[in-house]
Parts: structure tokens; C-alpha cells; sequence
């Protein structure tokens, strides 16, 4: 049985992870931490994996800490940037077992891992790219962990494919023209009703391509977590994962 501990565990995502972790049959719930719990509860003779969903301003900190104690991590917190995934990385160099995986990834529904990984395919082959994401408005981050990664994934293809900037003729002030992540513009929508959902579109002359991702609900999210826990238990992925797709044979 793999030995799973929950950080976070109050919240939507968390609680659900909880759920999933229970209903798992080769899973056990080794403890479940909320916003005032204790991490040092969380240690290598209990647990075999800590799952993180917590907030991003406090999950770097969380992260530093297990793997402090020796704890692999599988985490969903969004927030990461460069120099915080460096502090994860100096972090493992230095951590008190050789072999501590860690694997960060801004999503794990399938449909928003392909999304992403179909996108950073197909930029290449186009002219212009835009990335829309839409997401309940109890979200505290813009733009989303998952569109972040996507744009980055897309400003690399174009970058090896040599592609000249995008055309845009617009003038003077240009704010409802998104955010430029790696030189692609992405827009994100809070609204009510919605969950997780991405849109990608690639333009070339006379052509169009739209890449759409939906999560109607959280357990979206499930069967990518434990298929990140089963992967990091099984061992041989030591050091830091970045991406669920790193996980899956595309
Ligand atoms: N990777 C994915 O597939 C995926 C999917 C959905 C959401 N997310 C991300 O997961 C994160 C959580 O989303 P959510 O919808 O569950 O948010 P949420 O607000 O419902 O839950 C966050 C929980 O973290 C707790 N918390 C805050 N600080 C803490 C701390 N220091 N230690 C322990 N717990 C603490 C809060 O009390 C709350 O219960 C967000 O960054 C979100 O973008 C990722
Ligand atoms: O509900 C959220 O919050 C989500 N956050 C992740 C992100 O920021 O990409 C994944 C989708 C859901």
C-alpha cells in the first residue's frame, strides 16, 4: 500500500484528493493537513507520498519543508516560477535522502495534458497563437498555472521553428490585448458556473485551429494525481518532475 499524506486537505481540491486517496485500493490515507496543521506530522516512517494543493503563496515553503523531511511530493499548487522550481531543485541536491522525487504539475486532467501537449505540436506550423482560459471565479491566480506552462510550451516551438513575431496592428493602449507570457498573448476569464477550461487558437491566412480543454469538475483532476503517486511510489524518478505529461508515453 502506498502511504499518502494531504496538504491542504480542507480545500476543494484537497478534500477531493482525500476522497480519491481513500477509494484507492492500493492507497492508504497516512495523514490529512489543512490550513493550521502540523507538517511536521509528515515524515518518510508514515508516509511514502505528500500531495500538495494548498495556495501559492504558501506553497514553496510547504515543498522546502517535506523535502527537508525526506518526503517525496507530488504537488498541484499552481504560482511556480524559474527561480522557485531552482529552489526546489537546490533543495532535492541537498535533501537527506539521494533517490526524493518531486513532480509540480499545473494539471492533471488528461484533457488539459494533451490540450497543452497538442498545442506546443502544432505551433509551430502556425502564424499566431492566443491562449484563453476560463475558470470559477473563486480562483486566486491569473492566469491559471495550466496556461502559463501552455504559453511557455508554445513560445518554445516558435522559438525552434524560427517564427517571426506575431502580427498586430494594434495601437496605443493595448491591455485588452491579455497578458505576453513568452510572447503570447493569454486571457483569462473568471465566471461563475465555469470550473477549468483552456482554449487554445493557432492562425495561419484563411485557417484557424482550436485546441479546447474542459473540466466540468474535479474529479478531472483524480486519476492524474494517483497516477502521479503510483509513479513517484514506484521510484526512478528522482529530482524534480515538471509537467504530468513527463508520466504519460506521448
Ligand atoms: N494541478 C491541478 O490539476 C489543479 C487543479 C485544480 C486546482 N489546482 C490548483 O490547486 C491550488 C488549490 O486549489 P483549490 O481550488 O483546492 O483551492 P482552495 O482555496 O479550495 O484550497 C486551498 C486550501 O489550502 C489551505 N491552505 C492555505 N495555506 C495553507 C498552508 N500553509 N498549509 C496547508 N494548507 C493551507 C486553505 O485553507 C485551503 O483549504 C490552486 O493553486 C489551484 O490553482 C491545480
Ligand atoms: O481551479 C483551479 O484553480 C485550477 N487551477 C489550475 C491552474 O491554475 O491551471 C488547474 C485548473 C484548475
Amino acid at each position: 500500500m502506498i502511504r499518502v499524506a494531504v496538504v491542504g486537505a480542507q480545500g476543494r481540491m484537497g478534500s477531493s484528493v482525500v476522497e480519491a486517496v481513500k477509494a484507492a485500493d492500493d492507497m492508504v490515507l497516512s495523514a490529512s493537513v489543512g490550513s493550521t496543521g502540523e507538517l511536521s506530522d509528515i515524515r518518510t516512517d508514515s508516509t511514502d507520498v505528500a500531495v500538495e494543493f494548498t495556495v501559492p503563496s504558501a506553497s514553496l515553503g510547504n515543498v522546502l519543508t517535506l523535502i527537508g523531511q525526506g518526503v517525496d511530493l507530488v504537488v498541484g499548487t499552481t504560482g511556480w516560477t524559474q527561480e522557485k522550481l531552482d529552489q526546489v531543485r537546490q533543495a532535492l541536491a541537498t535533501a537527506p535522502r539521494k533517490d526524493q522525487a518531486v513532480c509540480i504539475a499545473p494539471n492533471f486532467a488528461i484533457s488539459a495534458v494533451l490540450a497543452d501537449y497538442f498545442a506546443s505540436k502544432a505551433a509551430e506550423y502556425f502564424t499566431s497563437a492566443e491562449v484563453i482560459e476560463l475558470h470559477h471565479p473563486d480562483k486566486v491566480d491569473a492566469p491559471s498555472g495550466t496556461a502559463i506552462h501552455t504559453a511557455q510550451a508554445i513560445g518554445q516551438a516558435r522559438r525552434r521553428a524560427r517564427l517571426a513575431s506575431m502580427p498586430d496592428g494594434t495601437q496605443g493602449e493595448a491591455a485588452s490585448r491579455g497578458q505576453l507570457i513568452d510572447g503570447v498573448p493569454v486571457h483569462a476569464v473568471r465566471l461563475q458556473g465555469l470550473n477549468a477550461h483552456e482554449e487554445i487558437l493557432l492562425g495561419n491566412t484563411g485557417e484557424q485551429l482550436t485546441i479546447r480543454a474542459d473540466s466540468f469538475d474535479r474529479s478531472s483532476f483524480m486519476p492524474g494525481v494517483l497516477l502521479a503517486v503510483r509513479t513517484i511510489a514506484a521510484g526512478g524518478h528522482e529530482g524534480l518532475t515538471v509537467g504530468l505529461d513527463q508520466f504519460l508515453d506521448l
